[in-house]
C-alpha cells in the first residue's frame, strides 16, 4: 500500500502583475512513494521541484490531479481537502522540513523542538525531554537551547528546524533541502536520522542538491524534468 500517491498533478502559475502572464510548471506528475522508502526529486534548477513539494504539502493550490495520504484510517486527497482539514492532516499525517526555520520572538530552540509534540497531546516534560535528545544529536551547544533561534547562524537554525521536523512520528515526511547549510559531521547525522525514519516505515520525499547526500539516502529518483508541461505552439 501506498504511503502517498500523487496523480496527475498539473501547476501553471498566473502572474497578475505581469499583464496575467501564464507560466506552466509541471504538467501529469505522476509518482508513488512507499512506507520505508526515500524517493527524491531530481532535475535541474527551475524544473519544478519545490513547487511539487508545497503542492504536496497543501501550501501551493494545483490546478489539476490528486495527492493521496492516509489519514486517521482513511485515503484522503489532500489537493481538495478543506483548510481545517488540511492542519489536521499536517498535524497527524504529513511533516515538512523546510530550508529554513520561521522564527517566534521569545520562543526558546527547546519549545521550537517540542511544540509539534506538545501539540498532539505529549506531556511537556516528555516532549521537551525528546527535544534536548535530538538537539545534542545534531551538536547544537546545550547554552543555545534555552534562547530564541532568531540570532541563531544559519546553520544553528537549520539544525533546529530538522530536530523539529523530526520529533514527530509523521508516516509521510517531506524534506526540502534539509542538509543545505550543514557541515560534514552534522550532514551525516541528518543521513542517519533520515535512515531510522525509513526503518521504522515513514515515507520520505526530498530534494536533495547535494549529490552525496541524495545517493546515501535516495532509493528512488523521480526525474521532474518527465513532467514538463508541452506548451502549446
Ligand atoms: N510562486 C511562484 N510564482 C510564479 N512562478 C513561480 C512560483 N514558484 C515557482 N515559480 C516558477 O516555477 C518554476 C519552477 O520553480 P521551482 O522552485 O519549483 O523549481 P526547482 O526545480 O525547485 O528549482 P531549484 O532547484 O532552483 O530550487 C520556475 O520557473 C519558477 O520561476
Amino acid at each position: 500500500m501506498t504511503a502517498l500517491s500523487v496523480q496527475n498533478l498539473a501547476k501553471t502559475f498566473t502572474m497578475h502583475l505581469r499583464d496575467g502572464v501564464v507560466l506552466p510548471v509541471v504538467a501529469n506528475v505522476n509518482f508513488d512513494v512507499l512506507p520505508g522508502e526515500c524517493v527524491v526529486l531530481g532535475g535541474p534548477s527551475g524544473a519544478g521541484k519545490s513547487s511539487i513539494l508545497k503542492m504536496v504539502y497543501g501550501n501551493y493550490g494545483v490546478d489539476a490531479g490528486a495527492i493521496l495520504l492516509q489519514h486517521h484510517g482513511e485515503i484522503v486527497d489532500l489537493a481538495i481537502a478543506d483548510p481545517r482539514t488540511v492542519l489536521t492532516l499536517r498535524r497527524d499525517s504529513i511533516g515538512y522540513v523546510s530550508q529554513f526555520l520561521r522564527t517566534v520572538p521569545r520562543v526558546s530552540a527547546l519549545d521550537v523542538v517540542a511544540e509539534p509534540l506538545v501539540i498532539r497531546g505529549t506531556d511537556k516534560s516528555e516532549a521537551q525531554q525528546r527535544a534536548r535528545d535530538l538537539l545534542a544529536r545534531l551538536n547544537l551547544p546545550e547554552r543555545l537551547w534555552s534562547l530564541p533561534p532568531a540570532t541563531f547562524s544559519g546553520g544553528e537554525q537549520q539544525r533546529v528546524n530538522i530536530a523539529r521536523g523530526f520529533i514527530t512520528d509523521h508516516p509521510v515526511l517531506l524534506l526540502d533541502e534539509p542538509t543545505a547549510s550543514l557541515d560534514a559531521t552534522n550532514r551525516a547525522v541528518v543521513v542517519a536520522m533520515i535512515a531510522e525514519k525509513k526503518a521504522a516505515g515513514v515515507a520520505l520525499l526530498g530534494i536533495f542538491h547535494d549529490e552525496e547526500v541524495r545517493e546515501q539516502v535516495a532509493d528512488r529518483i523521480v526525474d521532474v524534468t518527465d513532467f514538463a508541461p508541452r506548451i502549446a505552439a
